[in-house]
């Protein structure tokens, strides 16, 4: 994979995380191609990363063994007619991580018979701990599945979906969840302010104890219901704590958000979809 060029359009956040993964995980700066709208963004990168930067989108994709679509999912209509006649040249593979666009606008907007692998990474991938879900279209080959798993990788977990659909889910999950746990890491600030800590002591131990939370049980082989019951003593503050949770709606109510979440997701593709 290191032989491989890629090209990435749109060279924001994502884009970002994703070359200083590559480059971190071996892959040479001189393989990599970035074109972005803003000129300050492409320098930046040269500056930055030391990877080749073209003002033309249909450059990179010319470039290029695998095109990397990173721009917001409200312009990847416009983004694929423009290089769908450079992408008919040659056989490229295209990883898109826009959410909500499904395979089949894309196609369609590429002009056809296009590997296409979908991924939905997530923001942590800016500090190589992404989680990524992909799933290829029936052009992919295994070679190209190799490529596209290797270069969401470089950036954290990386596992395939057997169907598109399950994307929406993931969008739900892990491409929306970190805000989630932020949202938890805020309200608990706030509510340890109350009880009298400061602020700069109440966000350090919530950040470590957010990140210990995530190490045990990542590193652990029992589940989290059994992990929460080691830190609940018969009587005492953590299951007052839960019981206020549960009796509150705690767990209906993250149902209620990952399902609005998913759905947005599905209605993101009808709304952008190929016309
Ligand atoms: N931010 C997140 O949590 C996640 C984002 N995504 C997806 O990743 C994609 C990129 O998101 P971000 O990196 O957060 O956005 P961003 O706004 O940071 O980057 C997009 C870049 O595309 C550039 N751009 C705009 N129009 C262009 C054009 N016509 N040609 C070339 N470049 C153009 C912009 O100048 C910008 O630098 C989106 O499709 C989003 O759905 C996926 C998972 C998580
Ligand atoms: O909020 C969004 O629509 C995107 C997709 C997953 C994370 N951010």
């Amino acid at each position: 994979m290191k032989t491989k060029t890629i090209g990435f359009i749109g060279g924001g956040n994502m884009a970002t995380s994703l070359i200083s993964g590559l480059i971190a995980s071996g892959h040479s700066p001189q393989q990599i191609w970035v074109s972005d709208a803003a000129p300050a963004t492409l320098q930046a990168h040269t500056d930055q990363l030391h990877v080749n930067i073209s003002a033309s989108n249909e450059t990179v994709v010319n470039e290029v063994e695998v095109v990397v679509l990173a721009v917001k999912p409200q312009v990847l209509r416009d983004v694929a007619l423009q290089i769908a006649p450079s992408l008919k040249q040659k056989n490229v593979l295209v990883v898109s991580i826009a959410a909500g666009i499904s395979q089949q606008s894309l196609s369609q907007w590429l002009g056809g018979e296009v590997a296409i692998v979908r991924c939905m990474p997530n923001t942590p991938a800016l500090v190589q701990t992404g989680a990524t879900a992909l799933h290829a279209n029936a052009n992919v080959d295994d070679e190209q599945k190799d490529l596209a798993e290797n270069i969401l990788r470089a950036v954290g977990l990386a596992l395939w979906v057997n169907d598109e659909s399950q994307l929406d889910a993931v969008t739900a999950v892990s491409g929306s969840g970190p805000a989630y746990f932020f949202l938890l890491m805020e309200a608990m600030e706030k509510a340890a302010l109350e009880l009298g800590l400061d602020e700069h002591s109440a966000r350090l131990l919530i950040q470590q104890t957010a990140l210990g939370a995530a190490k045990i049980a990542l590193e652990s082989s029992e589940s989290p219901a059994q992990l929460r019951a080691r830190v609940t003593s018969p009587g005492g503050t953590t299951q007052q704590a839960i019981e206020t949770f549960v009796q509150n709606g705690f767990v209906e109510l993250v149902a209620k958000a990952l399902h609005a979440a998913r759905d947005r997701s599905i209605e993101m593709s009808r709304q952008l979809g190929a016309d």
